[in-house]
């Protein structure tokens, strides 16, 4: 079903964009975070926004065990049905107890928080960390860095591109 709250350009109005370089600062400082809350048996990735932030928390805390979960809902900007594309394999599930109970699984954020509550709901006792966060998904999360407004867009380095930008004498916003 797709999102009635905001609409697609209301959501897209205000861009956060977020360079390499500011999104590997913003997970070191997550991972600082989150060696408080440890030790983790493994990392579970929400793929594919999780990928790289999973990666560099992993190589912080020096984790080697990482499981993927496969959730997608949005296209572009407008989010339709959760679908789960890739469920956690058998292994990681018996590492965590069953409920996750030692395991962290990590997102690039949370907007609504839907993809967080169907993650949760698999492993409910495990720690959930995401790099940014929206006020509506907040709740959801153990561990987040940066919170967001829940009309602002953030833009991922891996989604971008460097393209030139007008000056603003010559009507740049
Ligand atoms: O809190 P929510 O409103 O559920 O949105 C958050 C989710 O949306 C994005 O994933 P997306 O479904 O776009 O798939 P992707 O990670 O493959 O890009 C993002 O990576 C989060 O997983
Ligand atoms: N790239 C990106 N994906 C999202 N999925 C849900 N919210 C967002 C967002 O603000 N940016
Ligand atoms: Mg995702």
């Amino acid at each position: 079903m797709a999102d009635k709250t905001l609409s697609a350009e209301e959501r897209a109005g205000r861009a956060f964009p977020v360079s390499w370089d500011q999104f590997h600062r913003d997970c070191r400082a997550l991972t600082w975070r989150l060696n408080e809350a440890g030790p983790f048996a493994a990392i579970i990735a929400i793929t594919r926004g999780g990928l790289v932030p999973a990666a560099i928390v992993a190589r912080e805390l020096g984790v080697r065990v990482i499981d993927t979960v496969g959730v997608a809902s949005y296209d572009h900007t407008r989010q339709g049905e959760l679908n789960v594309l890739k469920a956690i394999s058998e292994d990681t599930l018996k590492l965590g107890s069953g409920t996750g109970k030692g395991l962290l699984i990590v997102d690039d954020l949370v907007d609504t928080g839907k993809t967080a509550q169907l993650v949760r709901e698999m492993l409910p006792d495990a720690h959930f960390a995401t790099v940014y966060a929206k006020p509506k998904g907040r709740p959801l999360v153990d561990t987040f860095i940066t919170e967001v407004s829940q009309d602002t867009w953030i833009f991922f380095p891996w989604d971008t591109a460097l393209s030139f930008a007008p000056p603003l004498r010559d009507g740049a916003a």
